[in-house]
């Protein structure tokens, strides 16, 4: 693991670390925040893992999410890996669309060629990173928690879905809640997956909340003027799968905001405290 940036910020640490990732057979970057040392109770701090949504890297919910400042009150480490695999043998979108290949791993791992080299981004976040996280850093793994936005959201929602032990906690914000039925996950799905749509159900968070719900009360926040909402986002499928589920959850449909990092800023404290208020 080699350390890229080390910055000071709120009395804590946002450092941004590379390493050889074994899941995406590439290189990877993943930024961490530490929260100063006096925060942590027994040495060690609870853990959030903050997922990207399409044409982020490591560095967009670091630089404008400005999370550092309640992650450093409250005393969590909060982890913010790259969106996809990366580097010149990693293949891109042919069309060199922001919404698939490069910046858009989808949190899946991918069986078809020429995706499934590098694109697993499901084992890296779901298996590898943690398992590094808990190696390199003063973490109680079993106080983790998961969240994201967009890309990130949906990736949040299935992990956690899919691993509840491990990911004990979560919340999205503008979620791509189901993405078999809607443009961004359709055309991510069928490329990194193939045409059968069973294999996307294992990553379709309206489905698995139906097969597989989860013990905690999920936050979902959703700006009403966010431009993806009617197309790509559709929180009313997640909603009415929750209800029939029996799943707990809390969807706020935030007046007026929009897609952007400032939406994120605006409730990103109600989320980290929401998970450690739970964790
Ligand atoms: N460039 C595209 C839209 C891309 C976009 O809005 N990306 C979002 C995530 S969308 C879902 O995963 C984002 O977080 N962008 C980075 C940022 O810092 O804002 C377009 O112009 O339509």
């Amino acid at each position: 693991m080699n350390l890229q940036s080390s910055t000071k910020s709120f009395g804590g640490t946002q450092s941004i670390y590379s390493h050889a990732s074994e899941a995406c057979n590439c290189d990877m970057k993943f930024a961490v925040y530490l929260p100063p040392e006096d925060k942590g109770g027994k040495g060690t701090f609870p853990v959030l893992y903050w997922l990207s949504g399409l044409t982020c890297t490591e560095e967009n919910f670091i630089t404008k999410a400005g999370a550092q400042r309640i992650a450093a009150e409250l005393g969590v480490v909060i982890v913010a890996p790259d969106t996809s695999p990366r580097g010149p043998k990693v293949p891109d979108d042919p069309d060199e669309a922001y919404d698939f290949g490069l910046g858009a791993g989808f949190y899946v791992n991918a069986s078809q060629d020429p995706w499934s080299e590098h694109y697993n981004m499901y084992d890296y976040i779901a298996r590898e990173l943690p398992t590094l996280v808990s190696t390199a850093f003063p973490v109680d793994a079993a106080r983790s928690g998961i969240f994201g936005h967009s890309m990130g959201g949906h990736g949040a929602l299935t992990i956690h879905l899919k691993n509840p032990e491990i990911f004990k906690t979560c919340s999205a914000f503008s979620p791509i809640v189901a993405p078999s039925q809607v443009p961004w996950g359709i055309k991510a799905l069928s490329n990194y997956l193939g045409p059968d749509e069973a294999a996307w159900a294992e990553h379709d968070a309206s489905v698995l909340v139906s097969r597989i719900p989860s013990k905690t009360n999920i936050l979902i926040d959703q700006g009403t003027a966010d431009n993806f909402l009617k197309e790509q986002l559709k929180p009313e499928i997640f909603a009415a799968a929750a209800d029939r589920a029996g799943q707990s959850y809390t969807l706020r449909m935030q007046d007026g905001y929009d897609h952007s990092y400032y939406f994120i800023a605006s409730f990103v404290e109600d989320h980290v405290r929401w998970h450690m208020e739970r964790l």
